[in-house]
């Protein structure tokens, strides 16, 4: 602590450093990540953060390391190095840190001057699922990995939180450096570009900054919307963009939104960024979240084995969870280290318990009214038909489908269907639900009806 004082940042400064993080990395991240880090001490140049474990560490010197060593040169302006350990640990002295955004594993680049940021070992084109929502996006990304001539640049990928542009983006770089081993691959984030930008300068290292940045073979920037607003990093990427489309290099450009609809962007890059191919990736549909969650759960087996899954589980998660993957894998991921914990096989009952937040936050907030007149639209019976006692096939079968959607989009019990359906039992519910469960799989024709269903309703 002695240390730290001596060399100017005291634990207030640091305190208040953390305040402007928090505005920066917003709350949740906040408390996940920079509210455990303790400035330990400070020597030769190197920050040293306590943390709670090395995973915390790791996580935070990945994603964080360069926004810490900003706002920390804000008041110490000789630290050069930002570096996270276990209290304790003795194995690695801050006088061996790696630089505050060097990956655990190398990323792919040549350079070690290179300021490229680590890939994710397991966002590959192995593991991303595709369907009808990421063909596109998927197919021009492969285009773009098979190495060929540059045909579109930028590629331009965007879409809404954790659809998987990074993932993509990932699998392009480690499928061109395995092709191309001694292409020039440099993926980091627009955020890391503009605080690498910020530091040439403040370091008067303006020119090694642009002859790193011209010397890349492929460039990949993510979630350029960070950007916006921030006129003279904007004013560099274009310059850098420009010189490297000049020479025939590839970009890759992924924001949360279409390059026209960035608030705050110059007009000229905005039109630059047009130039390529512009592809989105849709919002999940129901297919694509049970693909995924199917093949998480291979890799689940293999962390857990002998854990067992009741049949319907994931069909429910890939029905209930529709805000994005990355809260549909978190989903998973809680739920078998729960079961893993209480020694119990993960049925139906298990995730509901264990994912109740979840699942709350996620509900559509559909009623089961909706649902009724939704259902007797699209099968074109009268709304009195589906609810009322008639049991003919052609009334019989849209009610079965509106109970079903009904236990599967809200949180109404079996006896409260029931009653909103005429007063019926629950166990006729229950009998319906399963019909339909069962019909879903055999009957093409009511696993379409249920998707329009579902996404009008969701719509
Ligand atoms: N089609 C897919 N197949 C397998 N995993 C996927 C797919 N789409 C997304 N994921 C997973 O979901 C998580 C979030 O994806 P990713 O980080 O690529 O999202 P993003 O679009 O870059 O989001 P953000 O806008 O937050 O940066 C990752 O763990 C990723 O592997």
């Amino acid at each position: 602590m002695r240390a730290a004082e001596r060399t100017g940042m005291t634990q207030d400064q640091w305190g208040r450093l953390k305040q402007d993080l928090l505005k920066s990395v917003g709350k949740s991240n906040f408390k996940s990540w920079i509210e455990p880090l303790e400035l330990s001490h400070l020597e030769e140049g190197v920050a040293t953060f306590a943390v709670p474990t090395s995973f915390v560490g790791n996580y935070v010197s990945q994603k964080y390391g360069d926004q810490i060593l900003y706002h920390v040169q804000s008041v110490s302006p000789e630290i050069r190095r930002v570096h996270f350990q276990v209290p304790g640990n003795q194995a690695r002295r801050p006088a061996q840190a790696r630089p505050a955004a060097a990956p655990a594993e190398p990323a792919i680049r040549r350079d070690p001057m290179m300021p490229a940021a680590p890939l994710d070992k397991r966002f590959t084109f192995d593991t991303f699922v595709v369907g009808k929502p990421n063909e596109l996006a998927h197919a021009a990304a492969k285009r773009v990995a098979s190495g060929g001539p540059v045909t579109f640049n930028p590629l331009f990928l965007y879409g809404g939180v954790g659809l998987g542009k990074t993932h993509l983006m990932h699998a392009i770089a480690w499928e061109l450096s395995e092709r191309q081993p001694e292409l020039n691959v440099v993926y980091l984030s627009a955020e890391q570009f503009m605080y690498r930008f910020v530091q040439a300068l403040r370091e008067r290292k303006m020119m090694d900054f642009k002859s790193m940045f011209r010397a890349v073979d492929v460039l990949m920037v993510d979630d350029v919307q960070f950007i916006a607003g921030k006129e003279s990093t904007q004013e560099e990427f274009f310059h850098t963009f420009n010189a490297l489309v000049d020479g025939g290099k590839q970009i890759i450009i992924s924001a949360d939104r279409a390059p026209g609809e960035i608030e705050n962007l110059e007009e000229r890059i905005k039109s630059r960024l047009q130039c390529g191919l512009v592809v989105d990736l849709h919002p999940t549909n129901y297919e694509l979240r049970l693909g995924i969650l199917q093949s998480k759960v291979e890799y689940y087996r293999t962390q857990y084995p002998g854990l067992q899954l009741a049949d319907g589980v994931l069909e429910f998660l890939a029905m209930r969870i529709t805000k994005n993957v990355r809260v549909l894998e978190g989903a998973l991921t809680r739920l078998f280290a729960f079961a893993s914990l209480v020694g119990h096989e993960i049925t139906l009952e298990l995730t509901q318990d264990c994912l109740a937040d979840v699942l709350r936050s996620s509900e559509r907030q559909v009623t089961i009214e909706e649902i009724q007149r939704q259902v007797s639209d699209h099968f074109n019976i009268r709304l009195s038909d589906l609810i009322g006692p008639k049991r003919v096939r052609v009334f019989a079968r849209p009610r079965q489908v509106a109970m079903y959607l009904a236990k599967q989009m809200t949180s109404r019990s079996l006896p409260e269907i029931g009653r909103r359906f005429g007063g019926r039992d629950h166990t006729t519910v229950m009998h319906g639900v399963r019909r339909i469960d069962e019909l879903r799989v055999t009957d093409s024709q009511i696993a379409e009806d249920l998707e329009l269903l579902r996404r009008t309703l969701e719509a």
